[in-house]
């Protein structure tokens, strides 16, 4: 009998564990009525403690946020002892684990990932969002290798804004940037900026720029801001990861800057895009449709339902069914049994 009954009377089938977190871990599931593989992280309210408040913010950012490289939520389930977040499940894994395979990646391949993540990221922080736990296995890749940022457990809505400092040192310490494992007051914006630097590094260079078992040496390393520059980068490259891994955050590129940045936009041509995507709450007939058939119940009133967006079964059902049609899937739900 499945550890967890409530999904399955929620309509999700349980797979394998595909991760493990602070908060809990996440597991393959399928849901019944699209076929839909998702994935849910579960947590056990009873063991997070001072840390429920963080994912309650978490639940609420992802509310918040539809971006094409944003991880999607889907549902969020409550019970008296646990809650179950059901999200997009990213068939193509982790990023990290494509660099390994490839040992580095080329120019042009990392700044086609890395553009996806400044487009996500800028749209973040335009919402007033900073992620601060920015790293490779935080980053991963649908089945169509677009980029999905996960994993908003760590992030911060500052009361006063981008503008306002935060304090809280938290986030990997490879990834983490000087004034963060300082525990002076950073911006959140800064310490975005720095991770990326670090993941652009990585995705150039298939290794990490600041490295050590001991814990001392690697902040010592990252103090100084010094990391090897391997002969296969090129200038435009190079002057980037500088200008991204500055141990002065008021000397660090702003995100702005590095959106219009030349080695950016070699071979593209403009910009990534920053424009704020709402895709995912327009209204789709066909999709309505076929609920209101499934369920005999006027598509209007279904409508009226869905663009509440309560995050229950409804809107999973909606959203996963959205997802089959963009890849051209069969439109259809599982019979009633
Ligand atoms: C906003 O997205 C979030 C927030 C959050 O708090 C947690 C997660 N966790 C996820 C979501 C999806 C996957 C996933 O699809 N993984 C996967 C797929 C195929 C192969 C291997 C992994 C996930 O994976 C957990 C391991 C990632 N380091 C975590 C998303």
């Amino acid at each position: 009998m499945s550890r967890y009954p409530t999904l399955r009377s929620c309509g999700y089938e349980l797979d394998r564990t595909i991760g493990t977190g602070g908060f809990g871990k996440v597991k393959l599931a399928t849901h019944t009525l699209t076929g839909e593989k998702v994935a849910i992280k579960i947590m056990d309210k009873t063991k997070l403690g001072k840390d429920l408040p963080r994912v309650k913010l978490e639940i609420s950012a992802l509310k918040n946020l539809s971006h094409p490289n944003i991880c999607k939520l889907y549902q969020v389930i409550e019970t008296e002892s646990h809650c179950y977040v059901v999200m997009e499940y990213c068939s193509g894994g982790e990023l990290f684990d494509h660099i390994v395979e490839k040992s580095r990646l080329s120019e042009m391949e990392s700044r086609m990932f890395f553009r996806q993540i400044i487009s996500a990221v800028s749209y973040l922080h335009d919402n007033g969002y900073a992620h601060r736990d920015l790293k490779p296995e935080n980053v991963l890749l649908d089945r169509e290798q677009n980029l999905k940022i996960i994993d908003f457990g760590l992030c911060a809505k500052p009361q006063g804004g981008m503008d306002s400092l935060l304090l809280t040192s938290c986030g990997s310490p490879t990834y983490a940037a000087p004034e963060l494992i300082q525990g002076v007051k950073y911006h959140g914006s800064e310490v975005d900026i720095w991770s990326m630097g670090v993941i652009l590094y990585a995705l150039l260079c298939g290794c990490l720029p600041f490295e050590s078992d001991n814990i001392d040496e690697l902040f010592k390393k990252i103090l100084k801001g010094k990391y090897i520059e391997p002969g296969w980068l090129s200038s435009g490259s190079k002057r980037l990861l500088r200008r991204m891994l500055c141990v002065d955050p008021l000397k660090r590129i702003r995100i702005s800057e590095l959106i219009n940045d030349p080695w950016i936009s070699l071979g593209f041509g403009c910009p990534p895009s920053t424009k704020n995507h709402n895709v995912d709450r327009c209204k789709d007939t066909e999709c309505l449709e076929v609920i209101s058939q499934y369920c005999e119940i006027d598509k209007e009133i279904i409508w009226s339902r869905i663009s509440k967006w309560k995050y229950d079964s409804e809107t999973a059902t909606y959203l996963l069914l959205l997802n089959k049609k963009k890849y051209g899937a069969p439109l259809v739900l599982k019979k009633k049994e």
